[in-house]
């Protein structure tokens, strides 16, 4: 039997990177992190229901450097994810599809992620 050479399909490595091959993985990448975020959330909200003191230890917590670090990672991973569902948002209008036009939205996303978080941490954290 001879064995034909069959057409092989291109492997990852073959593709030229992209901004939208990173946002694509980014959305997913933030939309996980946002479900561990979440449990912070609930975390502290259950520790101000169970009293004073459990409040304290998870305001202590969350304060230090590391969980400032995390919390401001949370931050920008919520509205990175927010704007990136905006985006598919206006996609569902046939809009910002064209080439040119997505590595534009694709910029503007990560861009205004970090502005916006930059914002709402000097609001409400640094100068609260
Ligand atoms: C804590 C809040 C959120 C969590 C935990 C979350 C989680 C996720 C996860 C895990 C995915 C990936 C699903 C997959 O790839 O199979 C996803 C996708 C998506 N999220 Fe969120 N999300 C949150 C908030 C939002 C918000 C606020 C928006 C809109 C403004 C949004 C819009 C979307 C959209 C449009 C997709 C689909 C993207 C695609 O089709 O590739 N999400 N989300």
């Amino acid at each position: 039997m001879t064995v034909r050479s069959r057409p092989l399909s291109p492997h990852l490595q073959v593709y030229r990177w992209t901004i939208t091959m990173t946002m694509s993985i980014l959305h997913r990448a933030t939309g996980i992190a946002n479900y561990f975020g979440t449990v912070l959330l609930v975390a502290w909200l259950a520790a101000a229901a169970w009293g004073q003191q459990p409040l304290n230890l998870v305001n202590d917590i969350y304060g230090s450097w590391f969980g400032q670090l995390v919390l401001f990672g949370f931050t920008w991973s919520l509205i990175h994810h927010m704007l990136g569902g905006l985006r598919h948002f206006v996609w569902d209008f046939i809009i910002g599809m064209e080439a040119g036009q997505r590595e534009m939205l694709a910029w503007a996303n990560v861009i205004a992620s970090v502005v916006l978080t930059l914002v709402v941490w000097t609001l409400f954290v640094w100068m609260a």
